[in-house]
């Protein structure tokens, strides 16, 4: 059974089809990338799987239970299972909270525990992810990047959750500070078991820790994958465009989030008739124009959403 099962999840904001009928399962244990362009839905649709947002259409399944429409209550039993780590640990950590304060704070607030235990777990959690015992009472402008990104994730990791969602959890990091945060989470997964929605603008980041990449274009996803595929089986053109985008070195081709695909996306809350990516699509055809595609499976452990794909596998 899956641990995480989102099936035709919509959320729509005023102007914004942000997700549109997406369907995921996030194994136990496994590491599920998500990637594509800024503003794409990735992280609503991170919320969406958290309960943070409530979805308009679909249905979310937590080991097998349905959690859709939980109300508060239930919702709070289930949420130090599930946590989030976030892009900026700087306007995500209360400045006015010591470093022990702030990766105590979950404990404080789920257990009933002594002041002398709370430092304890803290502690132990500080050495887990990495952070000197003589940080405890630094705020979090005294820290670097890499240590606030640390005290972030000891924060969501001290009650031991089952599913971490990291939205763009190394994106503002340095390309050193980057690969050390990604190795201490894929060292805290071996040691927590934690399952892990890994999101990212970044294919290249996410290559380096997930075991499947799902593809979102316009609220959608548009291709599932084995991470270890990728290069070789990726048929969707707006993956093989990502992949195309990896490589690049030098960080002033890579700003903001955009990668280097050509064309524009149609803009926010338009929409769009056939395949969302046939405006950027050298392959589209006529059938692209008009008729939007569905993620069928191109074989048991990959799915595209693309007419000419399926027509040719
Ligand atoms: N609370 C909200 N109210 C209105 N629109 C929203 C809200 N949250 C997100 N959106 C819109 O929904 C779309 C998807 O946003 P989302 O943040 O999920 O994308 P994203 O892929 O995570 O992008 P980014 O990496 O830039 O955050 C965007 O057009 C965004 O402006």
């Amino acid at each position: 059974m899956a641990l995480l099962d989102l099936a035709h999840v919509t959320k729509h904001y005023r102007n914004t089809r942000a997700v549109e009928g997406v369907s995921l399962s996030l194994e136990q244990g496994e590491t599920l990338g998500l990637v594509g362009e800024s503003g794409c839905g990735k992280s609503t649709l991170g919320r969406l799987a958290l309960g943070l947002e409530e979805a308009d259409e679909g249905r979310i399944f937590f080991r097998g239970a349905e959690i859709t429409r939980w109300g508060y209550d239930r919702w709070r039993g289930l949420r130090r299972n599930m946590q989030m780590i976030f892009q900026n640990p700087l306007s995500s950590l209360n400045p006015l909270f010591t470093v022990e304060k702030i990766i105590g704070e979950p404990l404080t607030n789920y257990e009933k525990i002594s002041k002398e235990e709370m430092k304890i777990r803290v502690g132990e959690m500080m050495t887990l992810v990495g952070l000197e015992p003589g940080l405890a009472g630094r705020r979090p402008h005294e820290l670097s990047g890499g240590q606030r990104q640390r005290v972030g994730i000891a924060r969501a990791l001290i009650l031991k959750p089952e599913l971490v969602v990291c939205d763009e959890a190394v994106s503002s990091l340095d390309f050193i500070i980057r690969g050390q945060i990604l190795a201490l989470l894929r060292e805290m997964k071996e040691q927590l078991g934690l399952t892990y929605l890994f999101i990212a603008h970044d294919l290249g980041a996410v290559k380096q820790i997930s075991d499947r990449v799902a593809v979102m274009y316009l609220g959608k996803i548009v291709e599932i994958i084995r991470t270890e595929r990728i290069r070789e089986d990726a048929c969707h053109p707006y993956t093989r465009d990502l992949l195309e985008a990896v490589p690049v070195s030098d960080p002033t081709l890579r700003k903001n989030g955009k990668t280097l695909i050509k064309g524009e996306l149609p803009p926010a809350g338009e929409s769009v008739q056939g395949c969302g990516f046939h405006s950027r699509c050298p392959y589209a055809e006529r059938v692209c124009c008009e008729q939007t595609p569905v993620l069928e499976k191109v074989n048991p452990l990959h799915q595209a959403a693309c007419h000419r794909v399926l027509r040719l596998s």
